[in-house]
């Protein structure tokens, strides 16, 4: 048996998405610049698909969405853009993000400090959570963005987004969230969260790879980071990839709607507790950040004794997919940034295991997997030279 369980890391494309793109290949190929029936052919199928992507994140129609090539690019854009905008040619000096974010956005920061912009980067608690107040206490005068996730890709914990806006909102101080790993895992509403810039990816949410969006509240504006023709408006060039934003205009309607997220927060939710609550069976085990607030389908454990990597070989060689954190991080050794973010030690941080379900994982895989990764355990932790039962030392140093 197949068991995919590393959907944080990409999902599936959800079958009813790919028959919607197939036209677009070799029907409806045309360029949707193109001023006669081939391209223009492409635009009803177009309006569809945004409109679908407003109404999943409750985007008003004076708002825009710009479709990009994933969030990485879309979180770039938001970053630099504002960098030009507000740091390069306005009086702006500093930047507001958390310790836990995802590469793109710390990488893109650590560029800007690179460049001489002064970057706060906001501790999380032992719980993995960052406080709003937290962001209150260090927006100054001189802030130009406030860049914090509404869910971690790892731990699944999902950030006080409402409460942040409320305080970007009283300050003036833009406020832009990475809601990747949010969209089709909880309700994303731009409205009642006060959000100015949101961005994500559709591979998260069962469309394609290699798509992804920028929303772009009314009245904010951003420099380019693409420069050429005019697609979207200006605000990025380059042909659009019709059939890919029509597959994740579909999927964003599949993956929001009030039955979907419903199917989330009970089917998926259950299915992953009962995962969870499984390997909690075998002593010397922990969620890291604890099961609090966090998205439905995810949980980060610590296993004493079993090296990550270890574990995930263990686990694919029975064919269960699973990861030790982010995909981006999973070549290097190196221990989680997220769990030493939460001041675990550096032997407990190399031993997280990410798993992440979706509405494809059945009941039946799950019993599989929770039978194949305690044999796992029991194997690994025999083999180990260094693992001795001591199951104080275990909760103490997380
Ligand atoms: C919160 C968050 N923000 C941005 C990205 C980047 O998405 P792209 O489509 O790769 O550009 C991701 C993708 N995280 C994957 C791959 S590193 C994971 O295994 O956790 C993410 O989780």
């Amino acid at each position: 048996m197949e068991v995919y369980l590393d959907n944080n890391a990409t999902t599936m494309v959800d079958p009813k998405v790919f028959e919607e793109m197939k036209p677009f290949f070799i029907e409806k190929y045309g360029n949707p610049n193109s001023l006669h029936r081939f391209g223009a052919g492409t635009h009803p199928k177009m309006l569809e698909a945004l409109n679908y992507l407003y109404e999943g994140i409750n985007a008003a129609d004076e708002d825009d969405i710009v479709i990009t090539a994933n969030a990485t690019e879309s979180i770039n854009s938001v970053i630099k853009g504002i960098w030009v905008d507000k740091i390069l040619n306005g009086d702006k000096k500093h930047i507001i993000t958390s310790e836990v974010e995802h590469p793109a956005v710390t990488a893109a920061c650590k560029f800007l400090e690179s460049q001489g912009v002064a970057v706060t980067y906001l501790p999380v608690n032992e719980q993995g959570v960052l406080e709003a107040s937290a962001v209150k206490e260090y927006i100054k005068e001189d802030t130009a963005l406030v860049s914090i996730m509404w869910a971690n890709n790892e731990t699944g914990k999902i950030f006080p987004i409402k409460e942040i806006g409320q305080i970007c909102k009283a300050a003036g101080v833009p406020f832009h969230t990475d809601a990747t790993q949010a969209i089709g895992k909880v309700k994303v509403d731009v409205q009642d969260t006060n959000v100015d810039y949101l961005t994500f990816s559709a591979h998260k949410f069962h469309g394609p790879k290699g798509v992804g969006g920028t929303y772009i509240r009314k009245g904010y504006t951003l420099t380019p980071l693409l420069h050429g023709g005019e697609q979207m408006g200006g605000l990025r060039a380059g042909t659009v990839d019709v059939a890919s934003m029509v597959g994740m205009g579909l999927a964003m309607k599949l993956a929001t709607s009030p039955i979907a997220l419903a199917h989330e927060e009970g089917h998926i939710k259950r299915l992953r507790d009962k995962l969870e609550n499984a390997i909690l069976e075998i002593p010397e085990t922990i969620v890291i950040g604890g099961k609090e607030n966090r998205t439905p389908n995810t949980t980060l454990i610590s296993i004493r004794g079993v090296e990550g990597e270890s574990m995930l070989w263990d686990l694919n060689q029975n064919g269960v997919g699973a990861s030790t954190g982010s995909a981006c991080a999973s070549e290097d050794l190196e221990a989680n940034p997220v769990m030493n973010a939460f001041g675990s030690d550096s032997e407990l941080a190399h031993t997280g295991v990410r798993l992440s379900l979706s509405r494809f994982n059945t009941e039946e895989q799950i019993d599989y997997a929770i039978n194949v990764i305690k044999n796992a355990v029991e194997r690994l932790r025999g083999l180990s030279s260094s693992y001795a039962y001591a199951p104080e030392s275990h909760k103490s140093a997380l």
